[in-house]
């Protein structure tokens, strides 16, 4: 009889991660593809037909090259961020998923913004810089990479800070319904409520629609303040909040 080599615990792990390892080399395609459909619109061309669209309805709309256009198809269906589903008898369609529901731009569960904020290369750029913060103790790595803290590089760069606000708004829609429907009670009693740091204004927005007797007094940077959008029944303050903050009977911080 032949030598019959008994495959090992220790090669069972190396080959392991030998296939793993790839997943790191490779890690950011996950997130580059996903904002690549959320800027080509994929989620908010399928919303909008309102049922599965074939790759040449797609491309037509989108106005992509078809093989290009399927490559990324492939993949984004691969992750169960859409679906194929057919069309016609002899043609295949790509559909929504829940994943992909919260690609679509102004969706009610949109996370498009948090997505588009998180993978720009002003918020990879610190990511880079993360060995360097472990060695010493000297600034943190968004202020290595442009030179000033996160709040101020968004005061002087108004499309940065918009993101900011839009991305911050995704989350605020889903967190402060949870807030309504769960713990309606803490607002009882509440005549004036200040949210602090409350960007572009989603959450109080919401909070004095459903509890209308409160007055909401919206507190952020000035820069902030001056372009959110004006809301009835809520008072826009700009300011810093580590000098002062607007009187009220309770003050609500997110973050
Ligand atoms: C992480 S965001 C949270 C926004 C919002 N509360 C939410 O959860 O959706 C932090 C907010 O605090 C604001 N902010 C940062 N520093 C501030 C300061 N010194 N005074 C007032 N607001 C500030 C930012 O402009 C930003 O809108």
């Amino acid at each position: 009889m032949g030598d019959i080599k008994v495959r090992g615990k220790k090669e069972d792990e190396d080959e392991k991660a030998e296939v793993e390892i790839w997943n790191y080399v490779f890690g950011h395609v996950k997130i580059a593809v996903v904002k690549c459909a959320i800027e080509l619109g994929i989620a908010d061309a399928i919303d909008k037909h309102g049922s599965p669209m074939t790759l040449s309805q797609l491309t037509t709309t989108l106005k992509c090259e078809p093989p290009r256009l399927y490559r990324i198809l492939r993949f984004l269906v691969h992750y169960q961020i859409f679906k194929e589903e057919p069309v016609t008898q002899d043609s295949i369609g790509f559909a929504l998923t829940p994943l992909s529901r919260r690609l679509i731009r102004h969706g009610e569960r949109s996370m498009a913004a948090l997505i588009l904020l998180e993978s720009s290369p002003v918020m990879l750029a610190p990511w880079h810089s993360l060995s360097a913060r472990v060695l010493d103790s000297g600034n943190s790595p968004f202020e290595t990479a442009h030179g000033k803290d996160v709040w101020s590089y968004a005061e002087e760069n108004p499309g940065h800070s918009k993101l900011i606000d839009e991305a911050m708004a995704c989350d605020a829609r889903v967190a402060v319904r949870a807030l309504i429907e769960g713990c309606s009670r803490v607002f009882d009693g509440i005549k004036s409520l200040v949210d602090v740091g409350g960007g572009n204004g989603t959450a109080l927005s919401m909070l004095v629609k459903a509890f209308p007797w409160m007055h909401g007094i919206n507190f952020d940077l000035p820069h902030v303040v001056a372009v959110a959008p004006k809301v009835d029944g809520i008072e826009y303050v700009g300011g810093d909040m580590f000098e002062c903050v607007p009187k009220a009977d309770a003050a609500f911080f997110m973050g």
